[in-house]
């Protein structure tokens, strides 16, 4: 059976450090007949000697751009600016199907080079993802808010690992345990947010959409912590709007995990700005009743390791049939001839 040579690339944003394959599955990917290539990288939460140790060949930073014709180059963000021509086959998350900004110029780098895109977000069975980062987006999302309304995040925020912040979470519970609600308790982020707060020892309630068919505002205003993990589509009441801010509450931090802040879908309308890692917690309100707001929307990036290994562990499976562009290959690739053959 055929096996594309996988070429894993440097990620070239310098605050990333995920990798989309981690040497325990690379060592698998091996023993099937893959060959799989490594670039050094400054960055990356995995060693490049783990990966030599598993079998893995190891190649220079950036050198994907003359790898051998077939090499299939798998990556998690964007593509660096040069070249302008995309001669090869890219596994990763292109952001360009939705006419986000730059889309249309990746687009042409890929019809100029004649390769080809296999976009993350794209890899579906009966419709569905298939390898996502919200478990990790949820569950640091949800600890985050936790440690804001317990007054221990004051400053930025920058990658760490599960073992630390859970240490934060257990050594901080207070007598009485905050009131938390999370909303799209059921989805990927939803899960990951439910276990950070179980973590947290914090008192849960759990919603998903049939329970906010008739949104309970009073409730939800009753709460301490509210993350917001829902995929919204716009439809019933916003969950916290300007005006709740002004009334009589008991909620204090909201998590956005979903950062649908500048789309007509927000249900967070209170908020309309992501907020960064060096600034995660926005305020709304005045210092005697405030409303804090987190909205970053990279949080998987800030647990590395955990988020590397759920991405790998949900990739490596689907590889085997990508030498025919079968399963979620060809969802994917249908997306890509859509968008860069019927539209030119
Ligand atoms: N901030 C980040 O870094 C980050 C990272 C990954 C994903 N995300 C975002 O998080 C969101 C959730 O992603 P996911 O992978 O968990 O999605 P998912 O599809 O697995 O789960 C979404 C859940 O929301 C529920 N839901 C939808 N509308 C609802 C409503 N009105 N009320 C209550 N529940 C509702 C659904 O039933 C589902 O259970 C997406 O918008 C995604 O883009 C953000």
């Amino acid at each position: 059976m055929t096996r594309p040579h996988l070429w894993i690339r440097a990620e070239s944003r310098p605050t990333e450090q995920r990798v989309p394959i981690v040497p325990a599955d690379a060592a698998r990917l091996i023993a099937d007949g893959f060959t799989v290539t490594v670039e050094e990288s400054p960055t990356r939460i995995v060693p490049v000697e783990e990966y030599v140790e598993v079998g893995c060949s190891v190649a220079p930073f950036g050198s994907w751009v003359d790898a051998p014709e077939g090499a299939v180059v798998v990556g998690i963000k964007e593509l660096p600016e040069d070249p302008s021509d995309l001669q090869h086959t890219h596994v990763f998350f292109a952001h360009a199907y939705k006419g986000q900004e730059g889309a249309e110029e990746v687009l042409e780098r890929f019809r100029r080079g004649g390769g080809e895109l296999l976009d993350v977000e794209y890899l579906t069975v009966d419709g569905k993802r298939v390898v996502a980062f919200g478990f990790w987006a949820g569950y640091v999302g949800a600890a985050l808010s936790v440690l804001r309304h317990r007054g221990l995040l004051d400053g930025g925020v920058g990658p760490m690992t599960r073992e630390d912040l859970d240490e934060r979470l257990r050594g901080s519970t207070p007598a009485e345990p905050e009131r938390a609600l999370v909303i799209g308790s059921r989805g990927r982020s939803g899960t990951g947010a439910v276990e950070a707060l179980a973590v947290a020892g914090c008192a849960l309630t759990r919603w998903d959409r049939a329970d906010t068919l008739v949104l309970d505002k009073p409730a939800l205003l009753d709460q301490d912590i509210l993350v917001n993990c829902v995929v919204s589509l716009g439809a019933g009441e916003a969950f916290v709007t300007a005006e709740d801010v002004d009334v009589p509450r008991r909620l204090r931090v909201v998590g956005d995990v979903t950062c649908d802040v500048t789309s007509e879908a927000n249900k967070l309308p209170v908020n309309t700005q992501i907020t960064t890692w060096d600034e995660p917690v926005r305020r709304f309100g005045g210092d005697e009743h405030p409303l804090d707001v987190i909205a970053i929307d990279n949080l998987p990036s800030l647990l590395p390791r955990e988020s590397s290994e759920t991405f790998s562990a949900e990739l490596t499976p689907l590889l085997p049939d990508l030498a025919d562009r079968s399963g979620p290959w060809a969802a994917s690739l249908e997306w890509f001839r859509r968008h860069v053959h019927d539209a030119s």
